[in-house]
C-alpha cells in the first residue's frame, strides 16, 4: 500500500479531512487551500484502504474538474482503473445516466436532451402556436421566459412570486406567461423532452421513490461533492436523498465563492449542511498555498461570508503589495495593462502566467484592439456562452434527428439553417417530419427555393439513421450540415475547425447517446476540448471573465473596471443579494493571484459598453475597495492620468463631457 498523504503533500488540518471516519465531513476552507487536493486526496485513500471504485461517487461543478480530479486519485493510489470505476461528472451528467438507466420507470421512451437554446427553440414554437408572437402582445423574450420557468423550478418559489421579485416588468402579463410556461411544461413530458433542470428533477425522483431510491442508495457508500457553495435546492435534496443520514458524505465548499446565485444557489448551504446533520464534522482550512500574504491580506478585508477564515500564507518571505491603478480611461487602463504585462514579460515571466480578469466580456474590449496593435498574442475564455458553440450545436441537431426523428426541436434547428426556409415554414415542415412524413412529401410543402438543399439534407439524414455503425452515421451528418453551415455563418472558416474535431471525437465513440447527451449538457467545454485551442507549447496571455477563471491561479493577474456599475455590476445594485454575489466574485478574482495583482478603475467609461463611442460617463472606483482595502494597497495614477491637466471643482465636473466631439450623424438618419 503507498501513502497518500505523503504522496499528496498535506498539511495537518487537510490530512485530517482526508482521514475523516464516520459522519458526514464538511470541508469549509478559504481560497487556495487546497481544497480540489484534499478531495482527490480523500478519494485515492478510500481506494487504497479498500473501497471499490464502483462505490464512489464524485460531484463536481464542471467536466474538467471531474476528469482531472479522477485522473490525478488514480494516479495517487497508483490504481489506473479508477479512471474507468468509479463515478464521476458532473451533476447533470450523472443524473442523465441514472435517467437513462430508468426510462421505463418514468415513463419515457427515450431521453432528449433541451440545452438552452432549444428552450428558447421550443418557448418560440408554443407562443406561435398560441397566437402570442405577433407585436400586439408584447410578451418578454423567450429567454426571459426560460429564466422566470428555470428560477421558479429550482427555488421552489411560484412563477408569480419570481416575477415580483426580479422581473417586476413582467408581471402585466403573468397570466399569459404561466398559462405558456405551463404549456412547455406539457410539451416537455408528451414527447420525453428534458430541460438542464428536468435532468436532476427526474433524478431527485427516482431517488425520493421508496423502491428505486432504495436501490440508488446501495449503489455508492461514498458521495464526495466539490463546489458545494455553489449547489441549488434540487441539487442538496438529491445530496441528502444520497446519504440521508451524512454518513460517507463529504462537501467541499467556500461560502465566499458561491457566484451561481442566478441559477438558484445560496452561499448557506454549506453551512446549513454542518446544522442539519449533527454527528457532521466541520474542517476549516485556512492556510493559502497561493498567494503572498500581501495579497491575502487585501483578500481577508474584501471576503464576504458567514465563514470568518483568515487567510494565512504558506510561503514564507515577502512579495509586493497590490496596486490600485486609477486610469484616464479605459483606452488608458488598457495601455497600462498591455505595459505592464510586457514589462512583466521582459523580466522572465511568461505570458500565459499572467492573466487580465474582468466581470463581463465586453470589459476587455479596448483591451483586445490594444494587443493586437502591439502583436501580443491571447486567448479569451469566459462569456462566450452557447452563442460560440452554435455550430457544434448544428452538428449535433442532426446527430440527434438521426437517433430519434421524433425530436422536433432539432429538426427545427437543423430546418432553420436552410437559406430560403424562415421560422414559420422551418416550424410547420419540422412538425410534418415528427408526424414521419414522407420525406419526399415534406420537400414539396418547401418553398420552391429551398427544395433542392432540404432534398440533399433529408437523403443524408435519412441514410444516417439507416446506419448503426457510429462512423459512417457521424460521415453523413457531417455532409448534411457543412454546406448549411458554410453558408450560415460568416465567419465559417473559424467554426470549421470544432465541427471536424466534434465529428471525429463522435466518430470514435462507441455510446453516441451518451456523447450527445454529454454534448448538449456542457457543449463549452466538449467543444473546447476538440476545437481548435491554443498549442501547449505557444505562449499567450489569458484573458477571462471572472466566472470562467474559478479554481485557476496565475502569478500575476491585472483586475479590471473595477469601478462601480461595473464591478459591482449595475445589473446587481438593485438587491442586496445581487451585491453581495458581487462582492464574492471579486473575492474570487483579487485570490487567483500568486505574486503580483493589480487593479485598474478608470475614471471614464463610454456610455454603452459596447461601444467605441465618445460619449463618456465619470465613474467611481468600486465600492469594495474600502478605505481598510485600499490600506493594503500600493495607489498608482497611471500615465494618462498624469498627463492631464489638474482639474477641481467645476472644471472637474465638466470631465464627464468627451474630449473630442466627433459628430453623432443623427441627423442622417432623421
Ligand atoms: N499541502 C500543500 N502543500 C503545498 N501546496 C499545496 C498544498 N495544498 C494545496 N497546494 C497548492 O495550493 C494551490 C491551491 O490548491 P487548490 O487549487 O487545491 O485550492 P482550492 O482551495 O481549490 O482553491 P480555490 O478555491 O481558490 O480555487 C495549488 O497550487 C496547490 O497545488
Amino acid at each position: 500500500m503507498i501513502d497518500t498523504e505523503a504522496a499528496a503533500d498535506l498539511d495537518d488540518a487537510q490530512r485530517e479531512a482526508v482521514e475523516h471516519h464516520g459522519g458526514a465531513l464538511v470541508v469549509a476552507a478559504g481560497a487556495g487551500t487546497g481544497k480540489t487536493r484534499t478531495l482527490t486526496a480523500r478519494v485515492a485513500r478510500l481506494v487504497d484502504s479498500g473501497v471499490a471504485p464502483e462505490l464512489i461517487l464524485l460531484l463536481t461543478f464542471t467536466r474538467r474538474a471531474a476528469a482531472a480530479m479522477t485522473s490525478r486519485a488514480a494516479a495517487l493510489c497508483e490504481n489506473p482503473s479508477v479512471t474507468q470505476r468509479m463515478w464521476s461528472g458532473t451533476f447533470h451528467a450523472v443524473a442523465h445516466r441514472i435517467v437513462a438507466e430508468h426510462t421505463q420507470h418514468l415513463g419515457l421512451e427515450d431521453v432528449t436532451v433541451l440545452d438552452p437554446g432549444d428552450v428558447t427553440d421550443l418557448l418560440d414554437l408554443l407562443r406561435e402556436e398560441q397566437g402570442l408572437s405577433g407585436t400586439e402582445h408584447r410578451l418578454p423574450t423567450s429567454q426571459t421566459l426560460a429564466d422566470i420557468c428555470s428560477r421558479a423550478v429550482n427555488t421552489g418559489v411560484p412563477t408569480r412570486q419570481v416575477m415580483a421579485e426580479q422581473f417586476p416588468w413582467c408581471l402585466d402579463h403573468a397570466d399569459r406567461i404561466n398559462d405558456l410556461l405551463k404549456a412547455y411544461v406539457a410539451r416537455k413530458r408528451a414527447r420525453g423532452l428534458l430541460d438542464f433542470d428536468d435532468l436532476l428533477i427526474y433524478w431527485r425522483a427516482l431517488l425520493a421513490d421508496p423502491i428505486v431510491g432504495d436501490r440508488l442508495r446501495a449503489r455508492w457508500d461514498w458521495v464526495l461533492v466539490d463546489e458545494y457553495q455553489d449547489v441549488n435546492q434540487i441539487q442538496v435534496d438529491i445530496v441528502r436523498l444520497l446519504r440521508p443520514d451524512g454518513e460517507g458524505l463529504t462537501v467541499v465548499g467556500d461560502d465566499a465563492q458561491a457566484v451561481y446565485g442566478f441559477r438558484g444557489a445560496t452561499s448557506e448551504h454549506l453551512l446549513h449542511l454542518h446544522e442539519d446533520l449533527p454527528g457532521s464534522t466541520l474542517v476549516r482550512l485556512e492556510r493559502n498555498f497561493r498567494s503572498s500574504q500581501q495579497i491575502l491580506d487585501l483578500a481577508n478585508v474584501v471576503r464576504p461570508g458567514a465563514l470568518r477564515l483568515d487567510l494565512t500564507a504558506d510561503r514564507g518571505g515577502c512579495g509586493p503589495r497590490p496596486v490600485h491603478v486609477q486610469c484616464a480611461n479605459s483606452d488608458d487602463e488598457a495601455r497600462e495593462v498591455a505595459d505592464a504585462v510586457l514589462a512583466a514579460h521582459q523580466e522572465g515571466l511568461d505570458l500565459r502566467d499572467q492573466a487580465v480578469l474582468f466581470r463581463t466580456g465586453t470589459h476587455s474590449n479596448q483591451l483586445e484592439i490594444e494587443l493586437r496593435v502591439r502583436g501580443i498574442p491571447f486567448h479569451k475564455y469566459g462569456g462566450i456562452g452557447y452563442l460560440e458553440t452554435a455550430h457544434v450545436r448544428d452538428l449535433i441537431a442532426a446527430f440527434r434527428v438521426s437517433l430519434n426523428p421524433g425530436d422536433e426541436i432539432s429538426w427545427y434547428r437543423l430546418l432553420t439553417r436552410h437559406r430560403a426556409l424562415g421560422k414559420v415554414s422551418a416550424r410547420t415542415l419540422s412538425a410534418r417530419l415528427v408526424e414521419g412524413a414522407d420525406h419526399h412529401d415534406v420537400v414539396s410543402e418547401a418553398p420552391a427555393k429551398a427544395r433542392t438543399a432540404l432534398a440533399r439534407t433529408l437523403e443524408l439524414i435519412r441514410a444516417a439513421s439507416s446506419t448503426r455503425v457510429p462512423a459512417l452515421m457521424v460521415e453523413a451528418c457531417q455532409q448534411a450540415v457543412e454546406p448549411l453551415l458554410r453558408q450560415h455563418y460568416v465567419d465559417w472558416s473559424r467554426r470549421a475547425a470544432d465541427v471536424e474535431g466534434v465529428a471525429q471525437a463522435a466518430s470514435r465513440q462507441r455510446d453516441l447517446r451518451s456523447f450527445i447527451a454529454e454534448a448538449t449538457i456542457d457543449p463549452t467545454s466538449v467543444a473546447g476540448d476538440w476545437a481548435k485551442k491554443p498549442h501547449l507549447d505557444e505562449d499567450y496571455l489569458v484573458l477571462s471573465t471572472i466566472h470562467s477563471a474559478k479554481g485557476l491561479e496565475w502569478s500575476a493577474v491585472h483586475l479590471l473596471r473595477a469601478t462601480d456599475g461595473s464591478m459591482p455590476s449595475d445589473m446587481a445594485l438593485t438587491s442586496k443579494e445581487g451585491l453581495e454575489e458581487e462582492q464574492r466574485l471579486f473575492y474570487v478574482a483579487t485570490t487567483r493571484a500568486r505574486d503580483t495583482l493589480r487593479i485598474y478603475s478608470p475614471m471614464r467609461l463610454p456610455v454603452h459598453p459596447t461601444s467605441m463611442s465618445s460619449r463618456h460617463v465619470l465613474a467611481k472606483p468600486s465600492r469594495f475597495l474600502t478605505a481598510p482595502a485600499l490600506r493594503t494597497m500600493d495607489a498608482v495614477a497611471s500615465a494618462g492620468v498624469l498627463a492631464q491637466p489638474v482639474a477641481s471643482g467645476a472644471a472637474a465636473s465638466k470631465q464627464a463631457a468627451p474630449l473630442i466631439t466627433v459628430p453623432d450623424l443623427g441627423d442622417l438618419f432623421g
